[in-house]
């Protein structure tokens, strides 16, 4: 029953963000992980997520069985709690002993799931729908007659069109954390115990015993998503961590060195500030002084704006074993951190917030905040008819969407010209998970207008130094149309590298290395 009566709050909580008028942010996982977190749930997430996932993508065909069946009449009634106490007061005040969506729950896991079973021992929520199979079944079976369907499956695309199973990575991506790991050989070899069959391209990976060895990245590995990764002793240990490839991009183009004292300036969760120590700290370069933890002399410091992300980052460090090798400070980047203060930093990642556009498991979340627009269009137009003035719902979503973006992009602008500002550094890199040029080249351009950034001596680190066989680089017409030297706009584009969902292995994603001498 836990898992239903989980499933259900998580349930209850996707809905409730389709009817504010907010705008809902992150994935679906996502979503699923914070309610599992605000409401203590013991059930498994995944199991949450999947479920959850399962019957909204058939939400249709269950809203059908539900309603068209009538079970909810027959759902036996108990005296509303007033306090907490029965209310014996009047007899209107009563209420249903079962919800709807735990009901559909069920319902969906009697019916669609693959075990055709509802996952709990004797309970009268579980009789109750197993009492109602047959009228629950004539339904099911209308229903596809309705829509001309032969499989239980072809339900799903009906309506909502959703997925989120479709809406994830092709690939797993794992790095060796060399903070953790001495010897690469040992590890690698301990890998090769589950994943027998080394394929020479990530679109090999076809079995869960299939690995892929980076070409881009050292001791980046692909392995097929469903391949239980995480119950791997190494993972278990913090010496592997899960980063999607594109994602390793910045570490990799800083390539920080064991003298070097990098900034982080947007940390949380911590991914690139893990990638970063196993740079720097990798390689049995491990400072005495930071394990004695007395007075540690920091070698990366990482900021973080949001508290609730930081401690996130804290618990990402720790597993990766970096929690002496990285200074959290939490609050605002461009407040806490004074370039008359960090005269010593040489480096830097950037990776400020952006619209999340190149990343996946947003499909569910998009529609969420699609319908919420066309709702509020649909309001609109009432008004707007009366007025005779008719403005299609499709512009005002690509206003909303440019507005969003302009104001994303001023502040990541921002960000990184305060970060170029810090007196000795050599090397910035900026990268963000959009695919949209608002976030990515023009940002870049902007940033090489811009006077008191030439000042300063910044230019792009070529292609040459970036990653050079990577074939996907920034988009030439965004160059083309400020700089008119051909030669130019192209030096500055190749220069960029960018990712696209799925079709490069992975999220979508842009990196930049600025450098001076
Ligand atoms: C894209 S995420 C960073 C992901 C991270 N680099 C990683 O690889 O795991 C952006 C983060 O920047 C934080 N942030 C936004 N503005 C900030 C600021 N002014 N100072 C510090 N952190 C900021 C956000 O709270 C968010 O956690």
């Amino acid at each position: 029953m836990n898992l239903y009566r989980d499933a259900t709050w998580v349930y209850e909580d996707l809905l409730n963000a389709s009817k504010t008028t907010k705008r809902t942010s992150g994935s679906l996982q996502s979503i699923v992980l914070n309610s599992c977190k605000r409401y203590k749930l013991k059930s498994n997430p995944k199991h949450i997520f999947a479920l959850v996932n399962s019957v909204y993508s058939y939400s249709e065909l269950l809203n059908y069985m539900y309603t068209r069946s009538k079970i909810d009449k027959d759902i036996p009634l108990r005296k509303k709690k007033v306090d907490g106490i029965d209310n014996v007061d009047t007899k209107n005040k009563k209420v249903k002993i079962y919800s709807e969506i735990t009901l559909k729950l069920l319902i969906h896991d009697l019916f669609l799931s693959k075990s055709k079973r509802i996952q709990m021992g004797k309970h009268p929520i579980k009789d109750f729908v197993i009492k109602h199979k047959t009228r629950l079944n004539s339904e099911l079976v209308r229903f596809k007659i309705k829509h001309k369907i032969s499989k239980n499956e072809d339900a799903k695309n009906i309506n909502n069109n959703i997925d989120a199973f479709s809406d994830i990575t092709p690939v797993r991506w794992f790095r060796l954390n060399l903070v953790k790991i001495d010897d690469i050989e040992n590890c690698v070899s301990e890998l090769r115990k589950k994943y027998i069959n080394r394929v020479s391209h990530w679109e090999e990976i076809k079995d869960n015993t299939d690995i892929y060895y980076d070409e881009f990245i050292p001791n980046l590995f692909g392995v097929l998503p469903s391949s239980k990764l995480t119950s791997h002793e190494l993972y278990k240990r913090g010496k592997i961590i899960i980063q999607d490839r594109a994602s390793c991009f910045p570490a990799h183009i800083l390539n920080p060195k064991h003298n070097d004292i990098i900034i982080d300036s947007c940390s949380a969760p911590g991914n690139k500030t893990t990638h970063i120590a196993s740079y720097i700290f990798g390689d049995t370069h491990r400072p005495a002084v930071n394990e004695k933890n007395s007075d540690p002399s920091y070698q990366i410091f990482a900021f973080e704006k949001d508290a609730e992300r930081g401690k996130t980052l804290a618990k990402m460090l720790r597993i990766a074993g970096c929690e002496k090798l990285v200074k959290i400070n939490i609050g605002d980047f461009t407040k806490l951190a004074t370039p008359q203060d960090y005269t010593q930093v040489t480096g830097f990642i950037v990776d400020p917030t952006c619209s999340g556009s190149g990343i996946f498991g947003r499909k569910i979340v998009d529609k969420l905040n699609k319908d919420k627009r066309d709702k509020e269009g649909e309001e609109g137009e009432e008004e707007q008819e009366q007025e005779q003035e008719q403005e299609s719902i499709d512009s005002k979503d690509e206003i909303e969407r440019k507005n969003r973006l302009i104001k994303l992009s001023s502040f990541q602008f921002e960000i990184v010209k305060y970060a170029l500002s810090f007196p000795n550094a050599k090397k910035l890199v900026y990268s963000t998970c959009s695919i949209h040029p608002e976030e990515n080249e023009r940002v870049v351009i902007d940033l090489l207008l811009d006077k008191q950034v030439k000042k300063q001596g910044w230019k792009l680190r070529p292609r040459s130094e970036v990653i050079p066989d990577w074939p996907r680089r920034g988009l030439l017409q965004e160059f083309e149309q400020v700089f008119p030297k051909d030669e130019e706009a192209t030096a500055l584009a190749e220069s960029c590298i960018r990712a696209l969902p799925k079709k490069d292995g992975g999220i979508g994603f842009f990196a930049v290395c600025f450098e001076r001498n």
